[in-house]
């Protein structure tokens, strides 16, 4: 392959990892698209290249602010990899719509997955995955999408878990603020994708523009942001014990 590849959204980190990981095991100069912290024009790839998406489920779909981003990247039957990383609820349709998006693009999707990993808004929710079971499952599922590479066809076609059409993308009713620790340095102000954060006054959030992503809590050098106040901690004890069964990564393969 002349390059691989790495296009993600990734607040909290996870969906950037599994990239790298799935990645890293194959050889090519590495390129990265980090879609929180760049802006891009079109982008074009080629046949002899492979491209590697990783995003995380927001409310069973992928983040809507990441539609527009993922629609600049095209290709030209360039086979691709796409994983949606999720809190060990559900990924529902978030798979399904990624995998759509990337054949609309002209990509050939030779495999798709859906990883677990902790969940940035209850971060008790899948502590410490993925752990070494998942890593070897995805080192594993990275393996078979090499092996794939020799094999793509014209009319080969990949079918993942999740309905057409789509759940309805529901915004949460969760906003992180900042408390007293934040010196004002303007990290969050700079990483918020929607401007939802004012230099003025960072402790503050936009509640309209704001979408819950994470980014401003996990890029805060003095630990200032998060969730509070008794609507999160109500939500975070119903997801909990609703979702304490471990739930397993997905992987999907394209027919030869
Ligand atoms: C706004 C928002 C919505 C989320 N919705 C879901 C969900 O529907 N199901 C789930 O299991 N996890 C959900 N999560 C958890 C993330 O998918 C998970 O933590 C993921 O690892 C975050 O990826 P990142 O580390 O690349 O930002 C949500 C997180 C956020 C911030």
């Amino acid at each position: 392959m002349k390059r691989i590849n790495l296009i993600y959204f990734s607040p909290s980190g996870s969906s950037n990892s599994i990239a790298s990981e799935i990645g890293d095991n194959f050889s090519g100069d590495k390129v990265r698209y980090d879609l929180l912290r760049q802006t891009f024009e079109e982008v074009t790839f080629e046949k002899n290249e492979l491209v590697i998406f990783a995003f995380p489920v927001f409310a069973g779909r992928l983040p809507a602010i990441c539609l527009e981003k993922i629609a600049k990247f095209k290709g030209k039957d360039t086979p691709a990899i796409g994983v949606v990383v999720y809190g060990n609820r559900d990924y529902e349709d978030a798979l399904v719509e990624l995998v759509d998006i990337l054949k609309e693009n002209g990509f050939k999707t030779i495999g798709a997955g859906a990883v677990i990993a902790e969940h940035s808004i209850f971060p008790t929710m899948a502590k410490g995955r993925p752990d070494e079971k998942d890593r070897e499952q995805i080192l594993n599922f990275s393996n078979k999408c090499k092996d794939m590479l020799s094999l793509i066809s014209e009319d080969m076609k990949i079918e993942v878990k999740g309905n057409r059409p789509y759940i309805d993308s529901k915004p949460i009713p969760l906003i992180p603020k900042g408390n007293s620790k934040c010196i004002k340095c303007g990290a969050c102000v700079k990483i918020c994708p929607v401007g939802a954060i004012s230099i003025d006054d960072p402790k503050k959030t936009d509640k309209k523009k704001c979408i819950s992503c994470t980014a401003c809590i996990y890029i805060c050098p003095e630990r200032a942001r998060g969730f509070s106040g008794p609507m999160y901690a109500a939500a975070a004890k119903t997801f909990e014990s609703k979702n304490k069964e471990r739930k397993e990564p997905e992987f999907f393969y394209a027919d030869k």
